[in-house]
């Protein structure tokens, strides 16, 4: 809730409906009108208003209950009321990364890694508009779940600041036919749209208060899904849109598209979802805030299994095996995956027979999908599903086109197992239909599916996977029992050029999961073959061949880290040999830096590592901005064979402390002697407080770390070389400096001190010129582009010649005026060892500086 309760003052319907009819109210009047005329009119024109507001109302009373209805069910059988588990959100940070620059280069804007984890993040910036919000999320983490149950709030009158919410859909794209207009798209496409009695009032209101509508686009895929629509529209097309956007001639993309670029509804709140993959430098520049769902932790996921087990038997049972299964517990973080989970859990399976791989667990569920039905005709429907299902990943698409043809019955047996659903991308539902469809959800009946997809509305339908996971998984299949093309399974096949771009969701799955059939429960796998055992197994034992012989022909060192971690869940999705081969060629410094790392994510690296320590080898891991968990980072170090890692500071503060806590002695010694901060480089306002609060623990000055361990200091504060202030969209300033100033006599090993650009004043340069005197080392500092007039300049002057080790010194582009720098000149006069000083502004008088110039070449 709180995503949206500050993006608008709450209001009510009455309020804006009145100054919607307003305008309209002044034409009304016509001057020449007598009183008594002026009167009756005015009469009748306030019946209308009543009646105008009333069927507005109406309307919106009739949305809330639609929407209600349609926001109850989660997925098949599974309500929100009763299954719902907050899932984890967090706020990043969008940022600009060449800041001296004006150019809008596509690689100007990226997101980064995670901020902060406050679950309550959504609660800062009171007050600021946020108009675009977007909401990332990899398949099955909840994005779709979360929007229904907003909406489900809505409909509870929990967002009083909107009266009226759309949701559209990115399979709308798929109706490519001209003959929309904006009013047709809010209220007959938008998949929570009732039937509506009078549809030109409603969007009149719509129209005459946009601010309190919230519009939210749902099944993008992906990033670049949008940014395809920021693409500029025709000149023509622009016009006519603002002209008349009654008319209906247009095409749903040509709508999206202007309501994504503002032109339609520009006041609107926009709530956007997807997936974050794909290039969306566009997008990102038009988003006022980024949030992500990550899934569920382990508490969720105990909250859920305690909602889903409703018999306490079956409860105990589940959480004994989840326990037993490391695995199969990372992977419920995934909010579909622990739907599955569960259902595996379902069966009472014992512990050994618990899926231990993303592979098994799909495994596990297909062989109950193939019991249904006659056996040998379900398993060809199977496997027409399993190449359709590869058609989509390789045309990177969630649903099947339009305009392929499929036998009805594969249709029929797709929606019959769960793996397709029918979706109606218009909802023109008379309320006779939205009556028939209460009276179904009041008799727990659901709609009949394979009716539904050959009825006259057909062309509306479109059939979607029901999951990434599972589409992925069919996919596998395919590829591993018919395609000849086997080799486009293995990773990183593409050229060199494509080789750094992000690879798509599903295919990254699927890929797993072909390896993962290779060597897990081969004999399913020939049920659905048609070969001979021989032929089969002859088949399997080359495909092993040639996965192994591309894994070992990789060039390790052109991967980037995304790639060495998509590799490490890759192996191990199959099995022990080829995990081994990769353990021994894993680099040794692992410098994950802004690749986002899962629970399963660690769970494999860490297996990675530990076969690599039984080969011999050491790891330096680098794990900052990867948002991975304190649970993760623990796991990790408990290994013995790390020498050194970094990670966020306050997160690895954490960690010692809750070692602290149990009295894990070694992993604490471990987890404080490894870890290093250098070179650290603070990108955000955050990072000056966790330096902060490091080298209090260093100073003994924590009342939360006591331990005899860190009674010596702690290493990374001492092994500091160099130190940089590059915050982005934001400055450390006089009070950033300050609180610098208080920390730096700590960092002796300190050689380069970098604040350039950061709007420090003459205050916050007197604190620093105190404490840089007592940085033996520092030989390189660069005040550059900051706000330091004369009087900075000066206390500059004064510790100049007590800093013995300095060589270079730029005070550059900031306001000193030649008084300042006349100071500085004479001070380096004492300074033998500075090489060089920069100095140039263009206050300094025309001549002084020339002349300090002649005096002393090292004057820049
Ligand atoms: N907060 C939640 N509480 C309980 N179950 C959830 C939650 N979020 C998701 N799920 C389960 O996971 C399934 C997949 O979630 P959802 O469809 O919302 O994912 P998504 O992020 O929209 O994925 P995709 O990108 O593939 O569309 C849901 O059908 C539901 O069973």
């Amino acid at each position: 809730a709180p995503i949206l309760m500050s993006s608008s003052p709450p209001g009510s319907l009455s309020d804006t409906a009145s100054k919607a009819v307003s305008s309209s109210c002044v034409s009304l009047r016509s001057p020449s009108c007598g009183e008594d005329h002026g009167h009756s009119q005015a009469f009748t024109f306030e019946t209308n208003i009543f009646s105008f507001l009333k069927r507005v109302k109406d309307y919106i009373q009739a949305a809330k209950s639609h929407m209600y209805q349609l926001c109850l069910e989660m997925e098949e059988g599974l309500s929100i009321m009763s299954h719902y588990v907050d899932p984890h959100v967090t706020q990043r940070e969008i940022y600009r990364l060449g800041k001296s620059t004006n150019k809008c280069s596509d690689k100007e804007f990226s997101i980064t890694g995670r901020t902060h984890r406050l679950k309550n993040s959504l609660h800062s910036n009171e007050g600021k508009s946020r108009r675009c919000i977007l909401l990332l999320g990899n398949a099955g983490m909840g994005k779709t779940t979360l929007i229904k149950k907003l909406c489900l709030d809505w409909s509870r009158d929990s967002f009083p600041q909107f009266d009226f919410v759309f949701l559209l859909d990115g399979k709308g794209l798929t109706l490519t036919e001209p003959v929309h207009s904006l009013q047709t798209l809010l209220l007959d496409l938008s998949s929570i749209a009732p039937c509506c009695v009078d549809p030109d009032e409603v969007y009149a209101q719509v129209l005459a208060a946009p601010k309190r509508v919230l519009l939210i686009f749902d099944g993008f895929d992906e990033l670049r899904d949008y940014e395809s629509l920021l693409q500029t529209q025709e000149k023509d097309c622009v016009t006519l849109l603002q002209k008349d956007s009654k008319m209906q001639t247009f095409t749903v993309r040509q709508l999206y598209s202007a309501i994504l670029q503002r032109l339609l509804l520009p006041g609107c709140t926009l709530l956007l979802s997807s997936r974050p993959r794909g290039a969306g430098s566009q997008l990102l520049r038009r988003v006022d805030a980024l949030l992500e769902v990550c899934g569920f932790t382990s508490d969720s996921i105990e909250t859920y299994l305690t909602h889903y087990f409703t018999d306490p038997d079956l409860r105990a049972s589940a959480f004994e095996c989840l326990k037993s299964s490391s695995y199969l517990h990372h992977l419920c973080w995934n909010p579909a995956l622990c739907r599955l989970a569960c259902m595996v859990l379902e069966q009472g399976r014992s512990s050994e027979d618990l899926p231990r791989t993303l592979t098994e667990l799909y495994d596990k569920n297909r062989h109950n999908l193939s019991k249904n039905g006659d056996e040998s005709d379900s398993k060809d429907l199977l496997l027409q599903l399993c190449a359709l299902a590869w058609e989509g990943v390789k045309a990177n698409s969630s649903s099947i086109p339009r305009d392929r043809t499929i036998p009805t019955k594969v249709k029929v047996f797709g929606m019959g197992m769960g793996i397709l659903h029918p979706q109606n991308l218009r909802r023109r539902l008379s309320n006779e239909d939205n009556r028939n469809l209460e009276k179904k959800r009041v008799e727990g009946q659901s709609e009949k599916k394979g009716k539904d997809i050959n009825s006259a509305d057909c062309k509306d339908l479109i059939l979607v996977w029901t999951c990434a996971f599972l589409q992925s998984y069919l996919a596998a299949v395919h590829l591993n029992v018919l395609d000849r093309s086997f080799l486009q399974a293995l990773p990183f096949q593409t050229g060199a050029k494509c080789r750094r771009r992000p690879k798509k969701e599903e295919l990254e799955l699927t890929q797993r999961i072909v390896v993962g059939l290779l060597y897990h429960k081969k004999e399913k796998l020939q049920h659905l073959h048609s070969q001979t055992e021989t032929v089969f197994r002859n088949t399997l034992t080359s495909r092993q061949g040639l996965a192994a012989k591309h894994l070992a022909g990789l060039s390790y060192s052109n991967l980037v880290p995304a790639q060495v971690l998509e590799l490490c869940n890759y192996v191990y999705e199959a099995s022990t040999k080829l995990a081994t081969q990769l353990a021994e060629n894993l680099p040794e410094s692992l410098r994950f830096n802004g690749v986002p790392f899962s629970p399963p994510d660690v769970f494999a690296m860490k297996d990675a590592l530990r076969r690599g320590g039984a080969e011999g080898r050491n790891f330096c891991l680098d794990l900052e901005n990867t948002g991975i968990q304190i649970s993760g980072l623990r796991a990790l170090m408990s290994l013995n064979n790390i020498n050194s890692f970094r990670a966020c500071i306050a997160d690895v503060i954490s960690l010692w402390e809750q070692l602290e806590q149990s009295g894990e002695e070694e992993l604490l010694q471990g987890a404080v002697s490894k870890f290093h901060i250098h070179p650290l480089k603070a990108t955000q306002v955050c990072h000056i407080a966790h330096l902060e609060k490091l080298v209090n623990i260093h100073m003994n000055k924590s009342s939360q770390l006591s331990h005899s361990i860190l009674a010596d200091g702690v290493p990374a504060v001492k092994d500091l070389h160099k130190l940089e202030f590059d915050l982005e969209e934001s400055k450390i300033e006089d009070e950033g400096a300050d609180k610098l100033a208080m920390v730096l006599d700590s960092l002796t090993s300190l050689e380069v001190l970098n604040l350039s650009q950061n709007c420090i004043g003459d205050h916050g340069v007197k604190k620093l010129a105190l404490a840089l005197k007592d940085l033996p080392k520092l030989h390189c500092l660069s005040l550059y582009s900051n706000e330091i007039s004369d009087e900075g300049a000066e206390s500059l002057a004064a510790v100049l010649p007590q800093m013995p080790s300095l060589t270079q010194l730029d005070v550059g582009y900031n306001k000193l005026q030649g008084v300042g720098a006349q100071s500085l000149a004479l001070s380096l006069r004492d300074c033998k060892k500075v090489k060089t000083l920069r100095m140039w502004n263009q206050c300094i008088p025309y001549g002084v500086f020339e002349r300090l110039q002649r005096q002393d070449s090292r004057i820049l």
